[in-house]
């Protein structure tokens, strides 16, 4: 195998632990990000403290400032900057790349200022079409630690998807391929908003029934959503759907399921954003994935009921009761639709 020169834009939690990865596996890596002191941490006790704290760091990966240098030095560039901040990083790189340099995302989440995926954002590059996005049940502190792990790379580009998986594979973390780019990026950032809801209703002490309906639900409102869009239903039984949806509807270690849990113990959405100091994707996902919803007629409860909760003043008992009242019909519904039309 040929080791690769690859750069991480970021020095939150989940680029550090890639990067550190790729590290550990030979490659050639550099990590980007704004803040000097943090730079001289890594560089010179191999540890990111603020995002990390307990997880020593390869000697061999390259903190730095200086973007162009990144860049110019990368085959490939990872890019974990929340989507926020996402499209400014973009703009910033784009006159250092070319058409030999592959870039993926690993951002979960929506373009704030419109309706826009991440991968729709390194589209507009101009330079390079090797695109691809990584999503999966990975959270970042449980890589860190070498906990066992499966993520996907998803890409129209077989060179992409093979260049990932040498970058990626390693003795604790696996990686599998998908073509469905929508689906998979789709699956990623849907399911911070039902990270949301769990941690809501694990504050509440709802039974083992309940939150598996829950679960179960966000699977569906997600996949009904996604097609919609163009994604493959198929996706959703996959890491980057059902394992990510049960990786992050279970855990603490998620920032958008202590945001849920927060709000469920009787805090404001303000100040559970507050207290995490990290980025919790899904508040924004929400708002855009329930406008989106509303104009496209597609029915997302468990979305919708969320939204009115935390932005319109709507109160818990009324959420769970039109949760539990509205329509249902089909358990499972891009198999039964057909059968529908002799019922
Ligand atoms: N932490 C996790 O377990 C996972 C996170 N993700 C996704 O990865 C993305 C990044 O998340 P984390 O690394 O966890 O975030 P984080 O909150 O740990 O860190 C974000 C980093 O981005 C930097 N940043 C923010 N705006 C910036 C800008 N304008 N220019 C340069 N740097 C900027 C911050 O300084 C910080 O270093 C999110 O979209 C998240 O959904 C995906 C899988 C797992
Ligand atoms: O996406 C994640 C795990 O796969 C991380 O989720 P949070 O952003 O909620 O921490």
């Amino acid at each position: 195998m040929t080791n690769k020169s690859v750069c991480v834009l970021g020095g939150g939690s989940f680029g550090t632990a890639l990067a550190n990865i790729m590290a550990h596996n030979g490659h050639q890596v550099s990590q980007w990000m704004r803040n000097e002191q943090q730079v001289e941490e890594i560089n010179l006790t191999g540890l990111n403290s603020r995002y990390l704290p307990n997880s020593p760091l390869h000697r061999e990966l390259l903190a730095t400032t200086n973007l162009e240098k990144a860049i110019y030095e990368s085959d490939t560039i990872l890019v974990s900057i929340p989507s926020k901040s996402f499209e400014d990083v973009m703009v910033r790189i784009c006159p250092w790349l070319t058409a030999e340099k592959t870039l993926i995302s690993t951002t979960k989440g929506f373009n704030p200022n419109r309706f826009e995926l991440m991968s729709e954002i390194l589209n507009r590059n101009g330079k390079t079409k090797k695109i691809g996005v990584l999503s999966g049940p990975n959270l970042a502190k449980e890589i860190a630690a070498g906990q066992l792990t499966g993520s996907v790379v998803a890409s129209d580009c077989i060179e992409v998807r093979s260049q990932m998986i040498k970058l990626l594979k390693s003795p604790t973390f696996r990686v599998y391929e998908s073509t469905d780019m929508t689906g998979v990026e789709l699956a990623g950032a849907l399911k911070n908003i039902y990270a949301i809801v769990c941690g809501l209703a694990k504050a509440l002490q709802v039974g083992e029934n309940t939150m598996a309906m829950i679960m179960t639900r966000s699977l569906a409102e997600m996949s009904r959503f996604a097609v919609h869009f163009g994604a493959n239903p198929m996706t959703f039984l996959g890491l980057a759907g059902m394992g990510d949806l049960i990786a992050t509807c279970s855990s603490p270690l998620s920032r958008n399921y202590r945001v849920g849990f927060s709000i469920g113990s009787g805090k404001a959405l303000d100040q559970a954003i507050t207290e995490i100091g990290e980025v919790a994707e899904g508040v924004n996902t929400l708002k855009m994935v329930v406008e989106e919803s509303q104009k496209h007629d597609l029915y997302m409860p468990l979305a919708q009921g969320l939204y009115q909760l935390l932005f319109s003043g709507a109160s818990l008992e009324s959420l769970i009761s039109s949760l539990m009242t509205g329509d249902q019909k089909w358990d499972v519904e891009f198999i039964t639709q057909k059968e529908s039309f002799n019922v």
